[in-house]
């Protein structure tokens, strides 16, 4: 008897029926597949009642069953087939985006974004107030519009319609105002994400491994930081905001236009399935193309970064035309990309156009026969007309409104303005360009998210340190080309107070020892070893304070020497200033500089000679009086006073640990040992003096 109890409800019989089939199939979902989409027992149960109800709606000729327990197998066919398109409506909604190596549903990166955008939260939710207040007095001035009418066709009454258009007034000042409020809200939200994300990424950048900076252009990272943190915000505003405003606009239309007219209003949305898969076939190809269109960009930047930073050497190779060509065809492919990008847009365009129109013709000839029938009145109508119109109306953009395909590539965020864009494909438009830019938006996550192979998590500080390093078996191979190795089983060691030279032919790894010893990368095998303590259990401040290196080509920062020299040092005192720059025998040349140690020394040092670049580097190293000093052939352009020089290095009461790389045999005398590398294996090792009557490697060395 349950089943015709539960007939004789009617309406509310069918949906109590699918309240159950909701249970029962959720039910089993979760026991025969617990990781599984619930989405699918959800929808399998609904959507047939759904189905039913809105084709009673209609008034369709002929019986529909009102349970699906006690229907024909005809209706159950028909409604199950509905239930499957929503199913395949509901997948193409979510299309699947790879973040990183990863394939993961596109909400992934949105719930990162959003959860980037979380300290905002009081901002956004006043923002999010003020969008539903506007979407409710925006929906509700074709209401009023078509009420005034009735009232003035209908009603002689003065104050009916007074109440009638001051209603109607009400509602456009309110959505007015609100949705200023709304939209200056959204731009300040936006400005302050931008900043604490670039902050954030670049935070993350600075501490990447070397090899990630070998493989990763600085041009590539800047567009990054620029271009794609700002597609990352777009997502939030205008994305969000755009999809947020159409979904109210769009639940707001359709209250208003079912209560007008049931039967117009499913008409007025036959396209929407329609044109949700021309979006998603549209959104797949975008996604691609946008990101194609990134990459080639940055790709762009790197060559005009790369040209421009060594115009030196582009003059002396007479490499110009070499150059141009590249510019050309990087500049040639993102050209063709976005040209691509384009004309697919346009014939998405035009297709999604022609549906709509025919919809529109659809409505017209139903909303003439229903309005003959006397279903509708003529205020109602032209109500509907105007909710129509009002869907159908472009969606504004800060400063005006846009065509869709004039959008900049970078900002090929913004919603769809393209006019006669209605309010429901305008809400699949912004839902498929918010998803898509999230996902384009990825490669910040990818940053963000970059392990790194030499970790800092070292706690190590202990209160003396000797300097004493020990290469332990060290073998080493570098990350861009792992197959090569470049240490082979090296040992030998560093005592405190001595000055170990190493020397070898040109790519034997002498500079790679340093490297590994200032922990740019760890050691394939072996350990390297300062005080009998890995490397790695340092605390990261402490080692880089406690080792210094100076390098082959010094860089120095735009600004003042001083600055240059006090780098990382925030306590820096004046007198460890001078005394620094003394001892690297720089204080004579900056003594006869009209601006002494206030001298701006122009970008990457550009305004010095390499020998006074040189100095200041080395200045820059012992003013952090370093227990472990690398030179590595960082005494290449010095005249004459190098050895004096290279005592003032040793002079940390007499005990400091001196790494000295060179090719100058005379460096090499003065050095209290001296370990010859070859093809990354220790070759011998010893004193000057020892070696140097062996008549071995070293002695070959210094023959060349
Ligand atoms: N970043 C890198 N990525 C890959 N291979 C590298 C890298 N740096 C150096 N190499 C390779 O490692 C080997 C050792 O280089 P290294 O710079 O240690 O030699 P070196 O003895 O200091 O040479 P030089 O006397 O010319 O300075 C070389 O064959 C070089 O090609």
């Amino acid at each position: 008897h349950f089943f015709p109890a539960l007939a004789q409800l009617g309406r509310v019989g069918s949906w109590l029926e699918a309240g159950l089939r909701l249970l029962v199939l959720g039910g089993a979902g979760r026991l025969l597949a617990p990781g599984g989409p619930h989405g699918a027992a959800v929808l399998l149960s609904l959507a047939p009642t759904v189905f039913l109800t809105l084709r009673g709606y209609l008034g369709l000729p002929g019986a529909a069953p009102v349970l699906l327990a006690t229907a024909t197998p005809f209706w159950l066919v028909l409604t199950h087939g509905t239930a499957t398109v929503a199913l395949l409506t509901w997948s193409l909604l979510v299309p699947t985006v790879s973040v990183g190596a990863k394939k993961a549903e596109a909400w992934v990166p949105l719930k990162r974004l959003l959860a980037l955008a979380w300290p905002e939260w009081p901002f956004l939710i006043c923002a999010f107030l003020f969008l539903v207040l506007a979407a409710l007095g925006e929906t509700s001035v074709p209401y009023c519009t078509g009420r005034a009418l009735d009232v003035l066709r209908h009603e002689d009454n003065f104050a009916t319609f007074s109440t009638a258009v001051g209603l109607l007034g009400l509602a456009s000042a309110s959505s007015s105002l609100f949705a200023g409020c709304r939209g200056g809200l959204f731009s300040f939200i936006k400005s302050r994400f931008i900043l604490r994300t670039r902050d954030q990424l670049f935070s993350s950048l600075v501490y990447q491994d070397l090899a990630f900076f070998q493989k990763t252009t600085a041009a590539e990272l800047s567009s990054r930081l620029s271009s794609d943190v700002t597609l990352a915000s777009s997502v939030l505003t205008p994305n969000i905001n755009v999809m947020l405003r159409n979904l109210g606009k769009v639940l707001g239309l359709c209250a208003f236009m079912l209560g007008l007219s049931p039967r117009l209003t499913l008409l007025a949305l036959l396209d929407v399935p329609l044109a949700i898969a021309a979006r998603k076939v549209y959104n797949t190809r975008h996604q691609m193309l946008q990101r194609a269109v990134l990459d080639a960009a940055a790709n762009t930047g790197a060559v005009v970064q790369e040209s421009i930073s060594s115009i030196e050497t582009v003059r002396v190779f007479n490499g110009e035309e070499e150059e141009e060509r590249r510019y050309s065809q990087a500049l040639g492919k993102t050209l063709r990309l976005r040209d691509q990008r384009d004309m697919e847009k346009a014939i998405f365009l035009l297709i999604r156009r022609a549906l709509q129109l025919a919809v529109q013709v659809l409505v017209l000839y139903c909303g003439h026969q229903q309005l003959r029938e006397g279903t509708i009145t003529a205020g109602g109508l032209v109500a509907f007309i105007l909710y129509q119109t009002h869907a159908g109306s472009s969606v504004q953009v800060r400063s005006g409104t846009v065509p869709c395909h004039q959008i900049p590539t970078f900002v090929a965020t913004s919603p769809c303005p393209h006019p006669g864009c209605s309010a429901m494909q305008a809400l699949a438009y912004s839902y498929g360009v918010l998803l898509s830019n999230a996902a384009a938006a990825c490669k910040v996550f990818d940053y963000l998210d970059q392990e790194r192979a030499v970790g800092t998590g070292g706690t190590y500080v202990p209160a003396t340190l000797r300097g004493h390093v020990t290469f332990c078996q060290v073998s080493f191979a570098y990350p861009t080309r792992p197959e090569r190795l470049v240490l082979r089983e090296v040992t030998f060691e560093l005592r405190p107070g001595e000055v170990t030279a190493l020397a070898g032919l040109n790519g034997s790894g002498k500079s790679t020892c340093a490297a590994l010893l200032e922990r740019f990368y760890e050691p394939g095998a072996g350990e390297v070893l300062l005080d009998g303590v890995p490397l790695r259990d340092y605390e990261h401040r402490y080692l880089h304070r406690q080792v210094a290196l100076v390098g082959q080509e010094p860089v120095l920062f735009s600004g003042s020497i001083r600055d240059n020299i006090a780098y990382g040092m925030k306590d820096c005192e004046e007198e460890e200033i001078v005394a620094a720059a003394r001892a690297a025998g720089a204080l004579g040349f900056i003594s006869e500089l009209e601006r002494g140690f206030d001298t701006d020394v122009g970008e990457r040092g550009g305004q010095l000679s390499a020998g006074q670049k040189q100095r200041i580097a080395i200045a820059r190293a012992l003013v952090r009086r370093p227990t472990v000093l690398i030179l590595d052939e960082a005494t290449s352009a010095l005249d004459g006073d190098g050895d004096v020089m290279l005592q003032q290095c040793m002079r940390n009461g007499g005990d400091r640990t001196v790494l000295l790389i060179t090719h100058q045999p005379w460096m090499l005398e003065k050095a209290d040992r001296v370990v010859v590398l070859e093809n990354g294996t220790v070759a011998e090792m010893g004193t000057p003096t020892e070696l140097g009557t062996r008549g071995g490697p070293y002695s070959r060395l210094l023959r060349c």
